[in-house]
C-alpha cells in the first residue's frame, strides 16, 4: 500500500525530534500502522542543525502544506495561538488530519477546531499537547473509558518541575535554571506560560474536558504560578513532611467542577511528590479503577515527539473508519457534552498551609487558634518557630483540615488585621491525593 504522506510545520525541538523518530523507527512504525509514513514536505524557518532532512521537500510557507494536494496529514510544531490556528483550520478545510503538540491551541481555540473537524470528518490528534511523552489522553480517553472519574492531580509542566526540584535539591537560583531549562528545549517560547502555570492551566484544562466531558473552558481556569515561592516554605512544608509541587487539579464536586493550577504540599511519601526535573506525573482518580499514575518525560525532543508519532498512527489505523464512529476528540461524543459549571476559586475546596509571621508576645497562639476555630476551621498540625534573630518575629506554620477557599480568606483577613501578626499571611493549598 502507498505510503500516507505527512507534512511537518515547524522544525524546532518537536519538529525535529518528530523527524527523526519518523525516520529512525520507519520500519516498526509501518508494520504497526500497517502502511508507511512518508515526510513529504517539511515547513520550517531555520534548518534544525539536529536533523538531516537532504531530499525532502521543504517551503517556508505552512499554508503551502495544508494546501499541498499529496499530503493527508498536517503536523503543528510551530507553536502559538495565531498563525497556529489559521493554519490547522486551513488543513481541516482542505480535508487534512491534523497533528499536533500545541495546548495552549487547543485549551483556547479546541472548541472551534473540533467542531469544524467533526463537520469535516477528520482527526485533530493531540496526545503530545499534554505531559510530553506519557500517552495520559489516551489513557483516559480509552484505557479509564469504563469509569466514572472523581478527579485527576498533575505535576504537568516540565520546566517548573525541573526549576522546583533544582532549587531544593541543589539550591540553584530560579533564573539560572530557568535559562538551563530554556537551552534543553522544555520552555515555551514565551517561559512566563511555564512559571506562572498558564501552560499548565492550558494542559489541565484538556484533561477535565476529557475526563468529566465537558467543553474546553480555559478562561475559567485558576492560575498561579510559582515565582512567589520563598525557600522559607519549602523548608518549612519538608519540616512538616510535605513536598511543594506545582500542581493541576480538576475535581468533580456536586455544585461542580475545580479547576485550578497552583504550588501545592504533598505529604512527601506520596509517588506523585517525588516525581522530579522535567518528569511528569498525573493521577487519575476513577470510580472503578480508583487511582492510577502515569508517569514520564514533561517535555524534551523525543519525548514529545513519541507522542507525535503515536497519534499519526493513530491515524493512519483510522483512516479507513467511518468517522462516526471513532474515538470522539474529547472522549465524549460531541453532543454528549454536560454543562456541570466549572466553580470560582472562592468554592474550590483545600486544606491549607499559613505562615504566620507573629510579634514574640504571650498570648498570640490564643488568639490565631480562637480565629480559626470560631469559623469552624481545624488544625490539622502546627509548628512554632523561635524569634528570629534579625526581626525579632516567630514565624507559626499551621496545616488546617479542607475548608472552601472563601471561609479561609476570611479568616486571613482576619488574622492580618491582629495587632501582634505582621505582614501578610503566607498561605498554600495541600492535598493529600488518596
Ligand atoms: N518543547 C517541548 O518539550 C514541547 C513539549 C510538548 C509540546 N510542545 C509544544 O510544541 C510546539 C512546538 O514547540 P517547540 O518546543 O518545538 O518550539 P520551537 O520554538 O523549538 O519550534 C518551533 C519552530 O517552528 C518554527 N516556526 C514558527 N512559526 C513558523 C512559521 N510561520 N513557519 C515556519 N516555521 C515556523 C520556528 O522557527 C521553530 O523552529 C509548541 O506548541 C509547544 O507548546 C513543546
Ligand atoms: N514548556 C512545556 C513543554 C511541554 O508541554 C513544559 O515545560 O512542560
Ligand atoms: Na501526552
Amino acid at each position: 500500500m502507498k505510503p500516507v504522506k505527512v507534512g511537518i510545520c515547524g522544525l524546532g525541538t518537536v519538529g525535529g525530534g518528530t523527524f527523526n523518530v519518523l525516520k529512525r523507527n520507519a520500519e516498526e512504525i509501518a508494520r504497526r500502522a500497517g502502511r508507511g509514513i512518508e515526510v513529504a514536505q517539511i515547513a520550517l524557518r531555520s534548518q534544525n542543525p539536529q536533523c538531516d532532512i537532504t531530499g525532502t521537500p521543504i517551503t517556508n510557507d505552512v499554508f503551502a502544506v495544508a494546501s499541498n494536494p499529496d499530503i493527508d496529514v498536517v503536523i503543528e510544531l510551530i507553536g502559538g495561538y495565531t498563525i497556529a490556528r489559521d493554519l490547522v483550520l486551513q488543513a481541516i478545510d482542505n480535508g487534512k488530519h491534523v497533528v499536533t503538540a500545541n495546548k495552549a491551541l487547543i485549551a483556547v481555540h479546541g472548541n472551534e477546531i473540533f467542531a469544524k473537524a467533526r463537520e469535516k470528518g477528520v482527526i485533530v490528534a493531540f496526545e503530545a499537547a499534554v505531559a510530553g511523552g506519557i500517552p495520559v489522553i489516551k489513557a483516559i480517553r480509552e484505557g479509564l473509558a469504563g469509569n466514572r472519574i472523581n478527579w485527576l492531580a498533575g505535576i504537568i509542566n516540565g520546566t517548573g518541575n525541573f526549576i522546583l526540584s533544582e532549587m531544593r535539591e541543589k539550591g540553584r537560583a530560579f533564573d539560572d535554571v530557568l535559562k538551563e531549562a530554556q537551552a534543553l528545549g522544555y520552555a515555551e517560547a514565551d517561559p512566563t506560560f511555564d512559571v506562572e502555570g498558564i501552560d499548565a492551566a492550558h494542559k489541565l484544562t484538556i484533561l477535565a474536558s476529557i475526563a468529566f466531558g465537558i467543553p474546553l473552558q480555559f478562561d475559567k481556569a485558576y492560575t498561579e504560578g510559582i515565582s512567589k515561592l520563598t525557600s522559607a516554605d519549602v523548608n518549612y512544608a519538608e519540616a512538616l513532611g510535605y513536598r511543594i509541587k506545582h500542581l493541576g487539579v480538576a475535581r468533580r464536586t456536586d455544585a461542580g467542577i475545580e479547576l485550578r493550577v497552583h504550588p501545592t504540599l504533598i505529604p512527601a511519601d506520596r509517588l506523585i511528590a517525588n516525581v522530579n526535573g522535567v518528569m511528569n506525573a498525573v493521577m487519575v482518580n476513577g470510580d472503578a479503577a480508583g487511582s492510577t499514575l502515569f508517569y514520564g518525560a514533561g517535555a524534551g525532543m523525543e519525548p514529545t515527539a513519541s507522542s507525535v508519532v503515536a497519534d499519526l498512527v493513530d491515524v493512519v489505523r483510522a483512516l479507513t473508519t467511518d468517522p462516526e464512529n471513532r474515538v470522539p476528540h474529547l472522549a465524549f461524543q460531541p453532543d454528549a457534552l454536560s454543562d456541570h459549571p466549572i466553580l470560582a476559586i472562592e468554592a474550590c475546596e483545600s486544606a491549607y498551609y499559613l505562615r504566620i509571621q507573629a510579634k514574640d508576645h504571650p498570648g498570640v497562639l490564643a488568639q490565631v487558634a480562637s480565629i480559626l476555630s470560631e469559623r469552624g476551621i481545624n488544625i490539622e498540625s502546627i509548628m512554632q518557630k523561635e524569634a528570629e534573630e534579625h526581626d525579632g518575629l516567630v514565624p507559626m506554620i499551621l496545616v488546617t483540615h479542607r475548608v472552601r477557599e472563601a471561609q479561609i480568606n476570611e479568616a486571613i483577613s482576619a488574622l492580618e488585621a491582629l495587632n501582634d501578626v505582621v505582614g501578610s499571611v503566607v498561605r498554600l493549598r495541600v492535598e493529600q491525593l488518596v
